[in-house]
Order: C-alpha cells, then structure tokens, then sequence
C-alpha cells in the first residue's frame, strides 16, 4: 500500500543538545529524498525518528493514517517489521547466512515457509544481478554486491518506505554510484517511497528531493533533476 509519510514538529534533545528543533516533513508515496547536511545536525536523529527507531520528545509521525509515535513498543517494532525497509553503510547482514537467506530473513518474520521465502528471495536477487551468488556468504561478497543483498532485503517484504543511512558510504564512488542507481530504480519499480541520508551530492543527486538540516531545522527543501 502507498502512503504518506508525515512528521509534525518532531523535537529531540540529548540533554542540552537540541538535536531536532520543531521539524515538519512530508514525503509522498514514491517519492525519493535525501538527507544532507553538516555532521552532527541532526541528520540520523531525523531517520531514526521517522522510521519509529527512536521517539521524539514531542512531535508526531504519521505513515498514512497511524500515528506511528503513538504506538506502544511492541506495534512500531511491527510497523517497522512489515512497512519499512532499512539499508544501512555496512549492509548489516548476517555473516552466517547465505545470500538469499539474508534476504528471505524478513519474509520468515512475517510467517512465510521457507521455501516460498526462499524462492521470492532468489527471484529479488536475479532482479538486483545477483543470479548464482543465492549460496554465497555475505563474507564471500565484495562491498557492492553485499549492499545489493542489503537492498534486496530492505525491498523483499514490499514496504512503504526504505530508510538508507549513508548506503554508499563504504563503498568507491563507481560501486557507489552504481548501488544509488540501482537503489532508486527498484524503489521506483515497487513504489516504495525512499529516504536517504548522505553527506555526499553525487548520492543525493539520485535522489529527486533533497532536504538540507542545519542545527536541527531543515533549512532548506527543494526538487532535483534526477541524475540518472
Ligand atoms: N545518543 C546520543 N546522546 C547524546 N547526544 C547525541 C546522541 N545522538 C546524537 N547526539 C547529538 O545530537 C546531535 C545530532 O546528532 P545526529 O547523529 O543526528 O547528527 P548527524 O547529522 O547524523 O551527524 P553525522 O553526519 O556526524 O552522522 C549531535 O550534536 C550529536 O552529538
């Protein structure tokens, strides 16, 4: 299902750091939107808390019509489980599972056999170009490949929204450049709205929004020719 993903006045503090300040975004279904902005502005803070991480002093997030900060621990966990899809910097997958085990992983949590699981996981990876590679360990990937996994999993399961925290950011900027292309393209095929943060342009230019934070406040938010 698409929908809507809308915060109000979200204010976060660390003690005396104020590290979001009254911010109101809304992302429409689709679309794709990176993060920018000087260290320590508030930038991981913001995606921790629209995607239900972390909880904000005050302030709401909606996805459609749940007020996702209005749920109790166990329903955001859920949320977040069956709506959202994470790709992190370093892939985060299990060292020990193969491939398409990695990617089956969000499946088996929403009760899928594992064959069935297993079979819808091959078919993500073929579409990422990872044919062949189902057995391989994370461990038997180079950098790139490992994040195409991590995309195939954060996308397995059909959300409403991918969440990526720096996805290139251990990556050259060839392998770089070809992951963001591939992240935006498959978001794009499955109509999942996607939400970047970076402190690179060249990732944000994949993206067709990009939202600037400065001292905890969006300081600026506009349209981007997509770079692709
Ligand atoms: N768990 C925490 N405890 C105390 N202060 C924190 C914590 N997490 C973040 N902060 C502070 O909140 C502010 C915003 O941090 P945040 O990580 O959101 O920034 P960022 O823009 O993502 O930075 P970076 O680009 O360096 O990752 C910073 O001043 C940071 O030091």
């Amino acid at each position: 299902m698409k929908e809507t993903l809308r915060s109000t006045n979200l204010v976060k503090t660390y003690g005396p750091v104020s590290a979001l300040a009254e911010v109101s975004l809304t992302v429409e279904p689709g679309e794709s939107l990176a993060i920018m902005g000087p260290s320590g502005s508030g930038k991981s803070t913001l995606l921790h808390v629209l995607s239900g991480i972390l909880r904000p002093d005050s302030g709401t997030v909606w996805l459609g019509d749940t007020d996702v900060t209005g749920l109790r621990d166990h329903e955001r966990s859920r949320l977040r489980r069956e709506r959202f899809g994470f790709v992190f910097q370093d892939g985060q997958l299990v060292d020990e599972l193969s491939a398409a085990e990695n990617v089956a992983f969000p499946l088996l949590l929403a009760g899928w056999k594992r064959s069935k699981a297993l079979r819808e996981a091959s078919r993500w990876l073929e579409r990422l170009g990872l044919s062949g590679m189902e057995s391989r360990k994370p461990g038997e990937m180079s950098g790139g490949q490992a994040q195409r996994v991590a995309i195939a999993r954060s996308l397995v399961h059909r959300p409403a929204v991918v969440f990526a925290d720096e996805p290139t950011g251990a990556l050259d900027q060839a392998t770089g450049h070809e992951v963001m292309q591939i992240l935006t393209t498959v978001c794009q095929m499955s109509g999942a709205t996607l939400i970047v943060v970076t402190h690179d342009m060249e990732v944000a230019k994949w993206c067709n929004r990009l939202v600037e934070i400065r001292d905890a406040v969006v300081h600026d938010d506009r349209k981007l020719g997509v770079g692709r």
